[in-house]
């Protein structure tokens, strides 16, 4: 029997596992000595202890044990960790590759621009796939006019810019993109008259698209004043984007277009509408009776498709036999084209797309992301083998055609046939209504769950604890590049609403330790419950940032004496974090820059967005907060985008920002300079020359190692 080249390959490197495994367990024997140095003071004489009064003692030992137990937690994610390489060149002919449905959300045109989500519209139309294969669904949960006609125009755009793309091969296929740089990977054809001429003449189109988007708007923004109102209260509305004249579609491969749909689902202010997880699925429901693609690549709107070829390279996980059959995802990693040389705010995320996620691949696979992955449509629907019409009614809701789409591949055929079009057309405002959901499982185990705001998060988890597996492909090309934040103010809102959806999910009956324990394997769970846990950070950096320092003050010694041998102990949890930091900003290629970055980031995001998170989430808890959605801003301010690019912290911020941190700023300041006059005039170095260390490191906003845990831990 012939053996066909594998689709895929993973590769486990020895090294990296060699490492992490020797430092968890050098880091796991100190802090046990830590640990036991602490515990015996508890149980020392009185007068031995008469020094240091006990609750300081205790804060700080919890605040120690705390930052211990999520820095193992976290070691799961050095466990095992792999890279993959795929090979789309081996992929069957495209008459044979499976349909796609792109769901691509948005719902504020102020905040996130209609010309940028037209992009991303375009970007996605332009992938490198089938035509016929490849369907365009866009959630407008604004339900605006400039929306609806934005689409229109870059269907329009989008009919010269497609046949472009895939005539000279270009690989930048966002034209916004495409445009604005010198792209150079799109040289191939640079001398060429044809190509010039070409796209000289493209260039004017997208002038000209440009300039009617822009111009509806400023239209569009005289008549209705406040979009605020209508962005929450509208009926549904569900359009086909395409020609109004009759011609006939085109034949030729070059000029074939994908499906483009534009669907606003109802909005009433009586009914939640569960945010981006509600417009997904509404997406799920429309595309179900329209193309019913067997997988889905959901986008945020403001993350283009820069390398047209993901589509395949998904599919070399999805097509492959040997793990389709659990396989529910493919998750890229989020990048981002707007982040400068320094990246002062970790705007990259890089521990998480570089280290955590290639990690966790290598256990049952990444976490959900929000954007940029391919997701298997039947892993959303739950249990399929149910065939009871009534039983299927309750699950998935009324609609006699989406009931029957979930069991055949529908085939998308004529939407010009007018009859059956209008009625396919009620029957999607049907399903993308306010009360279609009512009394069904639609976001409790149905599609994607609502159960949190970081609804990626939570879908994904709960996939896992099914058993199902995902996969990170994360090629040197980016696939999607998004906009990052880029201000301390936009930083806050998003940590804000990450950290209090991942701590409402670890204060539910779903918390990873438990729900997950059982059905997980106990690494996977460890991932999972590490960055639920996360946002209780905010509780040890609150104490170490303030009680090491009063102490230091007021000459109360809470660090063991240099010349005590207990004092190599926390030297060595303090050196061997940062050496473990910097191990890994030098096996990826970061710079010292970076792990200075992540440090203060992590401190900055500590006290404020981890702790408004955390106290967010828990105040939701006790149903004294509603669950809410703060779109982060996509609009960049010219002043602010300046001072990002200097590599300036921007304190132009909310005084809920700004307060923690200047506070605690200059509390280690004044710390450090009491002990340091301390220290030269009573020559008590050897007391308190750990605390001076402690603050004279926080009022840097330096050496706190970043994510690997606090370096007195
Ligand atoms: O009611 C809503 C709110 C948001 N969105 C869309 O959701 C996407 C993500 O929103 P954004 O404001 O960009 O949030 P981010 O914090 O940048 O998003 C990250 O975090 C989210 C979870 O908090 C994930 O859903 C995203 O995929 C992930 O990129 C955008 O396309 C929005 O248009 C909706 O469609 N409806
Ligand atoms: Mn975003």
């Amino acid at each position: 029997m012939e053996i066909s080249p594998p689709l895929h390959l993973c590769h486990v490197s020895k090294t990296s596992i060699f490492i992490n495994r020797l430092h968890g367990l050098l880091h796991s024997i100190a802090i046990a000595f830590l640990i036991y140095y602490r515990a015996f003071f508890l149980f020392q004489e009185p007068q031995t202890k008469a020094t240091v009064p006990m609750l300081l003692w205790l804060l700080v030992f919890v605040a120690e044990l705390l930052l211990s137990f999520i820095w193992l937690i976290g070691q799961a994610y050095g466990w095992h960790p792999v890279s993959r390489t795929v090979f789309p060149e081996r992929l069957p002919e495209d008459d044979k590759l499976p349909a796609i449905d792109v769901f691509i959300c948005t719902v504020d045109p102020d905040k996130e621009p209609t010309l940028e989500v037209m992009n991303t519209v375009l970007s996605a139309m332009a992938l490198d796939y089938p035509a016929e294969k490849l369907n365009l669904y866009l959630s407008d949960d604004g339900g605006a006019a400039v929306t609806l006609h934005g689409m229109k125009e870059a269907w329009r755009f989008a009919k010269s810019w497609l046949p472009f793309c895939k005539k000279y091969g270009i690989k930048t296929r966002c034209p916004k993109a495409y445009f604005s740089a010198t792209s150079k990977d799109d040289d191939s054809f640079g001398s060429s008259n044809e190509f010039m001429a070409d796209r000289q003449i493209i260039q004017e189109k997208y002038e000209d698209f440009k300039e009617r988007v822009m111009r509806f708007r400023e239209d569009f923004v005289l008549e209705e004043t406040k979009s605020d109102i209508t962005g929450r209260d509208h009926p549904a509305l569900v359009e086909v984007i395409q020609d109004n004249s009759n011609e006939e579609a085109p034949k030729d491969e070059a000029n074939k277009m994908p499906l483009l749909v534009y669907v606003s689902r109802e909005k009433r202010p009586s009914h939640p509408h569960h945010f981006k997880a509600g417009a997904l699925n509404v997406l799920l429901r429309v595309s179900g009776i329209i193309t019913n693609s067997p997988y889905i690549l959901v986008l945020d709107c403001d993350m283009y498709c820069n390398d047209p070829t993901s589509a395949r390279q998904a599919m070399c996980f999805h097509l492959d036999p040997a793990i389709s059959p659990s396989l529910a995802f493919i998750q890229f990693p989020q990048k981002f084209h707007n982040i400068n040389k320094n990246d002062i705010y970790d705007g990259q995320l890089r521990k998480i797309f570089v280290i955590r996620w290639p990690g966790i691949d290598g256990l049952q696979g990444p976490v959900l992301s929000g954007t940029g992955f391919y997701m298997k449509r039947e892993a959303l629907y739950g249990n399929l083998s149910e065939k009871d019409v009534m039983r299927l009614k309750q699950s998935f809701g009324h609609s006699n055609e989406f009931i029957m789409s979930i069991h055949k591949i529908y085939q998308y055929s004529s939407i010009k046939n007018t009859e059956s079009s209008s009625k396919l057309q009620q029957e999607a405002q049907f399903l993308s209504s306010c009360t279609y959901e009512k009394n069904t499982l639609w976001g409790e185990q149905m599609g994607f769950l609502y159960h949190s705001v970081v609804e990626d998060y939570f879908t994904g988890f709960i996939l896992h604890c099914k058993g199902k597996t995902s996969v990170f492909c994360n090629p040197s090309k980016p696939a999607f590049l998004g906009s990052s934040t880029t201000n301390l103010n936009d930083l806050l809102v998003q940590g804000t609403r990450w950290n209090s959806g991942l701590f409402e999910v670890t204060l539910s009956k779903f918390c990873p330790f438990i729900y997950g324990l059982s059905r997980m394997p106990l690494l996977q769970t460890m991932c999972y419950g590490y960055l639920a846990l996360q946002p209780l950070y905010f509780l040890p950096l609150w104490c170490l940032a303030t009680l090491p320092q009063l102490c230091l003050l007021n000459g109360i010694p809470i660090y063991p004496q240099v010349s005590s041998s207990w004092f190599m102990v926390f030297s060595f949890i303090f050196l061997a974090s940062l050496l473990k930091h910097l191990e890994e900003i030098l096996s990826t290629g970061a710079s010292i820059q970076t792990l200075l970055n992540e440090q203060r980031v992590w401190m900055m995001k500590s006290v404020t967005a981890y702790t408004f998170g955390s106290l967010d989430a828990i105040m939701k808890c006790f149903g004294m907060r509603e669950a809410s959605f703060l779109p982060t801003n996509k609009v960049a301010d010219d002043e602010q985008v300046a001072l990002y690019q200097m590599g300036k912290l921007n304190f132009q911020a909310s005084t809920m920002i700004l307060t923690p941190i200047i506070t605690l700023i200059i509390l280690n300041m004044v710390s450090f300079i009491g002990g340091v006059a301390r220290m030269f005039i009573a020559g008590s170095w050897n007391e308190t020359f750990g605390q001076i260390t402690v603050s004279y490191f926080q009022s840097l906003s330096g050496a706190f190692s970043g994510d690997a845990g606090h370096p007195l831990v």
